[in-house]
């Protein structure tokens, strides 16, 4: 009766309280997922039950090297965390708060019709000439997560997203056409953007630096990515650090479509 007490007395607060901790528990998953973290984190969590475990049975030579190991856990923590805690830092700091607000002018029916919806189509039509003509691209599209902490590794620009833009960028002899470009609100923000690249992941060999850095990128924040093969001509979309699997270009469209909105 009493837990049923307990929980007709929730207050709105605890509600709030359990849903702030869901999200950092995805946050923290999203950062180690796939990566050796998690392994370390799987150590400490053995370490601390051998710990409980010795104490329990009065091991005391067991349970005190255990025990000191775990009073300076919270600095070892951090030593072998810190990667993470930075990336962790750096996801909560830089939400663009400006799509947020977008977001809430479309509850309200007050977003005027599509004026910064990114030109999907014009994208999709201009990797499928790339493709055909073995051309290398890397494309991401930023959404919640604010990409000006990686603008700065490449040439910031503005420009407006349109097919022979696109092309041109990534034309071989272009002194653009290196690494990535970062699209938002239809607008090519910065070009010659270098990655970070995922090490871990075991994708398949024929998959270089180009396919690790859009899984790098879309791992580490929310967002997405387009990898058009210089080797096959192949077309890749990436979406939380994976491939995402699609029938053909227009299906490919309809999901960033989906996904950006
Ligand atoms: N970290 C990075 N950030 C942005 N662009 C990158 C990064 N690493 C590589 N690239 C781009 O990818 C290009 C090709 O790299 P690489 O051949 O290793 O990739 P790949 O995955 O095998 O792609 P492809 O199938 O096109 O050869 C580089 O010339 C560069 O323009």
């Amino acid at each position: 009766m009493d837990i049923f007490d307990d929980i007709l007395n929730l207050r709105f607060i605890d509600y709030l309280d359990v849903v702030l901790v869901a999200l950092l528990l995805y946050y923290l998953y999203k950062l180690v997922k796939g990566t050796v973290a998690i392994n370390i984190f799987l150590g400490i969590i053995i370490i601390y039950g051998a710990w409980r475990l010795t104490e329990f049975l009065n091991m005391e030579l067991l349970s005190g090297i255990f025990g000191g190991f775990m009073k300076v856990g919270i600095i070892a923590l951090i030593v072998v965390f810190q990667p993470e805690i930075r990336k962790f830092l750096l996801m909560v700091g830089s939400t663009n708060f400006g799509r947020r607000r977008k977001f809430l002018q479309q509850l309200k029916f007050l977003k005027t019709e599509g004026t910064d919806d990114t030109n999907v189509d014009a994208i999709i039509s201009a990797c499928s000439k790339m493709s055909m003509s073995k051309t290398g691209a890397l494309i991401v599209f930023e959404r919640n997560n604010n990409l000006d902490f990686l603008s700065s590794s490449g040439d910031e620009m503005n420009i407006k997203v349109t097919q022979p833009i696109i092309e041109s960028i990534f034309f071989k002899n272009s002194p653009l056409h290196d690494g990535a470009i970062i699209i938002s609100n239809n607008i090519v923000k910065a070009t010659r953007v270098v990655l970070p690249v995922n090490n871990e992941k075991h994708i398949p060999q024929r998959f270089g630096l180009r396919h690790r850095a859009a899984i790098g990128i879309t791992e580490k924040t929310d967002a997405l990515a387009l990898a058009v093969s210089e080797e096959t001509g192949h077309i890749s979309y990436f979406k939380d650090g994976e491939f995402v699997v699609f029938e053909d270009t227009t299906e490919l469209a309809k999901m960033i479509k989906n996904d950006l909105a």
